[in-house]
């Protein structure tokens, strides 16, 4: 029998040694922002509708593009062999069987060829904008070369906050695991201990092109064909930007609370990006990332609008719990919750979702 999630997360937390499971599970400055996702996706109540014909409910979607068969995506998270030695590969093969698409770190510790090669679905890769453009440029050619369908630029990590779980423990990443896709000289940071700061945030600062401004996504656009998507919107007023500027999809997201403390929460903030993209007629999608823990998450931000959840954590607890097997089970258990919500909510098809099949999640600005 499948575990359900919380199963799998204790047994990750057992697993997995004190310093990585708190890089896995952390937050930022109080961690208020760890649990505010959950509690606003909690408080919103479903609003079912009876008797519509659910013999067939049918969650398969697409997302720019590509054929899903949920409207479910697995979010960038660097260093997958932190959970398992295969990493990366483990997921992408567990993505692929479970017919939903992975977003490859460009913290990865595999590297994209060998990812894309394990992988039976589609593929996105999110960056970071490093100062050191040609490493940029060279690993979008990559990218492009190996299939890779998006680009996912994160916008709500300028440098990587003060975690103070990885403050505490002097978090650097092991010298066995790497970000591979990454030359070596620019990593070098993220391995050299020192009590009371993270190398990751320590890294970021020096790495980091904190200056880039909307911009500098015209270079992006010179750079590449492939659709952009920006990561970490929390406002119409960027919402808008981002669709002046041509972007296809947009990732409401607080990091998993591992960035901005005492933000309001992406789940509360989906209502006023799927206006301002409506307001603005543009063919931008919009999906809404953290906190997703249950199908019946899934089912509320179809009903606020979005186009597909993405979820993080759940992914790395099926890894460290048994690879590609454990990323499977969590993949397939968050799908057939979803299934049976459809058929529960009267909404057999996932565009058949109204605004009305949710309560209001307020979050007056
Ligand atoms: C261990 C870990 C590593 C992460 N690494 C990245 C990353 O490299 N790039 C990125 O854009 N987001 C990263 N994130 C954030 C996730 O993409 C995602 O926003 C978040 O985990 C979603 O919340 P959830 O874990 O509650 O599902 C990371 C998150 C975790 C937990
Ligand atoms: O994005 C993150 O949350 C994160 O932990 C990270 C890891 C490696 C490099 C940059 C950020």
């Amino acid at each position: 029998m499948a575990l359900a999630l919380h199963a799998y997360e204790a047994a990750a937390k057992e697993r997995l040694p004190g310093p990585v499971w708190d890089f896995f599970a952390g937050g930022s400055g109080t961690e208020s922002m760890l649990t505010a996702g959950r509690k606003a996706l909690d408080r919103m109540q479903l609003r079912p509708r009876c008797l519509v014909d659910v013999s067939h409910c049918d969650p398969r979607t697409r997302l720019l593009g590509s054929d899903l068969a949920a409207p479910l995506a697995v979010a960038p998270m660097a260093y997958h062999r932190l959970a398992h030695p295969e990493g990366e590969v483990a997921t992408a093969r567990a993505a692929g069987e479970a017919g939903v698409l992975l977003t490859v770190s460009m913290f990865a510790s595999r590297t994209l060829e060998v990812i894309a090669a394990a992988a039976s679905g589609p593929l996105w890769l999110q960056l970071y904008w490093l100062r050191n453009r040609a490493v940029m440029r060279d690993l979008i050619h990559r990218a492009e070369a190996a299939g890779y369908r998006a680009l996912v630029l994160t916008v709500d990590a300028p440098r990587v906050a003060t975690r103070p779980r990885d403050a505490r423990n002097g978090w650097a990443i092991p010298p066995d695991i790497r970000a591979v896709n990454l030359p070596e000289e620019t990593m070098s940071a993220s391995h050299g201990s020192r009590a009371g700061e993270s190398a990751i945030a320590r890294h970021s600062r020096d790495q980091f092109d904190s200056s880039i401004t909307w911009a500098d996504l015209a270079w992006l656009r010179e750079t590449t064909s492939l659709p952009l998507v920006l990561k970490g919107v929390l406002t119409a007023e960027d919402a808008e930007l981002a669709v002046k500027h041509g972007v296809s999809a947009l990732i409401v997201s607080n990091h998993g609370g591992r960035q901005l403390d005492f933000a309001r929460s992406a789940p509360e903030c989906l209502t006023e990006i799927v206006e301002a993209v409506k307001a603005a007629d543009a063919e931008c999608q919009v999906v809404l990332d953290g906190a997703i823990r249950h199908g019946a998450d899934i089912a509320k931000a179809l009903c606020l609008g979005a186009d597909a959840v993405m979820t993080g954590r759940p992914a790395l607890w099926g890894l460290a719990h048994s690879g590609t097997e454990g990323v499977t089970a969590v993949l397939r258990h968050l799908m057939d919750e979803f299934e049976e919500v459809m058929a529960l909510m009267g909404a057999p098809t996932p565009t058949d979702f109204p605004r009305t099949g949710v309560t209001q999640p307020t979050c007056p600005h």
